[in-house]
């Protein structure tokens, strides 16, 4: 009997070695019949056997897997990491759960080196040439790990589709985020700017600068996106949206290392409601504006292909989960940024004064920063601060990784053969801070490096990845920072608040794909003249 139970595992575990299952219900497949083989082959058949039977075929099957996985019969053997990844891909949900998973990755690397395997079937590459090779024309397409972002019941959208159906959505989002989109968006952002630094004048004394700008960023959003005023800023968070948000994106962060578990994991009764709260909210912004049918041209116009520029116009209910997508990406991303290039600036107080004098000089005598155009080489040393800022803090750390498909053998990266089904990470946070690739003094703020450019690799540099699944919103994103950068800088003086314990700040982010931002408290006196 022990014989039939001891062979059922071993062949559970040689089906599921060759052929990882994506989901719990394809796993049941072979589960299930394995189970009742066991039940009903056990002898006597007594629930005490059976269960007994039963608890050895998981044990072996346990077994034999971890010691396949630990293995120099495992195609992954030869790269180093630390075991438990090795043997689970629990351990990255457990470590994403209770520490800060792109510091953690960060330390693996400086141990193991530039390729670590951070999980049974998974490494995690920092090396330029995986850039291209990685997320290029001609790269991989995303892993198993986004597959977690599929909710139930809902259709696709843009962030976990690929090939031909995400270049045809992608499209439109193109149209969006377009040049000329984009100016069409610069009304909004002017009116949001004024909101904002009234509410600025209006403080008095110390105050936290990060809920502003998350209000702000939210606001500026809700109105590029659906032409909807969602009044963050004058009235607060009163629907709890934004905490939210962060469970929304913490519960997807975490399933999205055992992606095959995501069925269950978003029907359990603790996120099934955060995962509705947030459909729900994006349904409803859709539906008023579809009701409202809209003033202006917001993303929602493109993405609904208002103006019948392709074949077959979209099925509003397809364009929804691009909704909740606009809304996560574009506002919490840029709110990142901007509190972290406070935040260096702050601590760098030279950055600070050179900054404030280009921006003097750009915008004399009180002219509007939106209606003054000026050519990027004015504002060179405001990019290249925001460069930097997005260099040591970049918004996406560790990204989704892409996924070497099961149907080619295998594919090199970085000079290193990778099998067939290897997810594969290439952390901007790490990637940022490699000394080979930005040489002088990598972990310090020094925006002076991005104005001999040239010297630089920056390939290396990928805050907004990189190839056909790149960030569609860069160009909205540089410009919103250019803008609030200049106009608040124009209009205040900064400096961090008396006794606020700052050094800390930017490793207190959390990082759930996109990071959490810590409270940064300052002080904003109003410039005279
Ligand atoms: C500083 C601000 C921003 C940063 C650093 C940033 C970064 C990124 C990164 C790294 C990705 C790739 C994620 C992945 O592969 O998993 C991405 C994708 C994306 N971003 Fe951004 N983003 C920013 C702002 C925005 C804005 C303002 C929008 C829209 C209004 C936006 C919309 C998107 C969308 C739709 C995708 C998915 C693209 C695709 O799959 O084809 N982002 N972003």
């Amino acid at each position: 009997m022990l014989f039939h139970t001891l062979s059922l595992a071993l062949i559970g575990h040689l089906i599921f070695h060759y052929w990882e299952p994506e989901r719990i219900t394809i796993a049941s497949v072979v589960l299930i019949p394995e189970l009742l083989a066991v039940i009903l082959l056990s002898h006597p058949l007594s629930l005490g056997n059976a269960l007994w039977n039963v608890c050895v075929f998981l044990l072996v099957m346990g077994l034999s897997t971890v010691a396949y996985r630990l293995s120099p019969f495992h195609p992954l053997a030869r790269f180093p990491g630390p075991t438990l990844n090795k043997i689970t891909q629990f351990q990255a949900m457990w470590t994403n759960a209770t520490s800060r998973q792109h510091l953690d990755r960060h330390e693996m690397h400086k141990k193991y080196g530039h390729i670590v395997r951070v999980g049974p079937n998974a490494l995690s590459i920092v090396d330029v040439d995986a850039v291209n090779s990685v997320f290029g024309l001609n790269g991989l397409e995303k892993g198993r790990y986004y597959d977690a972002r599929q909710l139930p019941g809902a259709p696709r959208g843009l962030l976990i589709m690929r090939g031909e159906p995400h270049a045809q959505r992608r499209r439109l989002w193109n149209r969006g985020l377009s040049t000329e989109a984009i100016r069409g968006y610069d009304a909004s952002l002017g009116k949001r700017l004024v909101e904002l630094t009234s509410r600025m004048e209006s403080l008095k004394g110390s105050f936290d600068l990060t809920p502003l700008i998350v209000s702000f960023t939210f606001d500026v959003m809700g109105d590029v996106a659906f032409g909807q005023d969602l009044g963050m800023l004058e009235h607060g968070d009163t629907l709890g949206i934004l905490k939210s948000i962060e469970g929304f994106n913490r519960s997807l962060a975490l399933a999205s290392h055992v992606p095959w578990l995501a069925p269950v994991f978003h029907r359990l009764p603790a996120i099934r409601p955060i995962l509705q709260g947030m459909r729900g909210f994006a349904i409803s912004n859709a539906t008023k504006r579809i009701q409202s049918g809209g003033s202006s041209r917001d993303i929602w116009h493109y993405l609904a292909d208002e103006a019948g520029l392709e074949k077959e116009k979209p099925e509003l209910q397809n364009v929804i989960p691009d909704a909740v997508l606009v809304i996560i990406a574009g506002y919490d991303t840029i709110a990142t940024a901007l509190t972290a290039l406070f935040w260096y600036l702050l601590k760098n107080p030279e950055c600070y004064k050179r900054l404030q004098q280009e921006i003097d000089s750009t915008y004399p005598d009180h002219a509007d920063p939106l209606l003054t155009p000026v050519p990027p080489s004015k504002l060179a040393y405001l990019n290249a601060c925001i460069n930097e800022a997005l260099r040591l803090h970049p918004p996406v750390p560790t990204s989704g990784p892409r996924q070497v498909p099961y149907t080619v053998n295998d594919k090199v990266v970085a000079g290193q053969v990778i099998p067939a089904g290897t997810q594969i990470y290439v952390p901007p946070y790490t990637l940022h801070r490699d000394s080979r690739y930005f040489p002088l003094s990598p972990d310090k703020f020094i925006p002076e490096r991005w104005l001999g450019v040239k010297e630089l690799d920056t390939a290396a540099f990928i805050p907004f990845s990189y190839g056909p699944a790149n960030c569609v919103g860069r160009q909205l994103a540089k410009q919103e920072l250019l803008m609030v950068t200049s106009t608040l800088l124009q209009r205040f003086t900064f400096s961090l608040a008396d006794g606020f314990d700052s050094d800390d700040w930017p490793n207190q982010a959390n990082d759930y794909l996109t990071v959490t931002r810590a409270s940064l408290f300052v002080r904003a006196t109003v410039r005279d003249g």
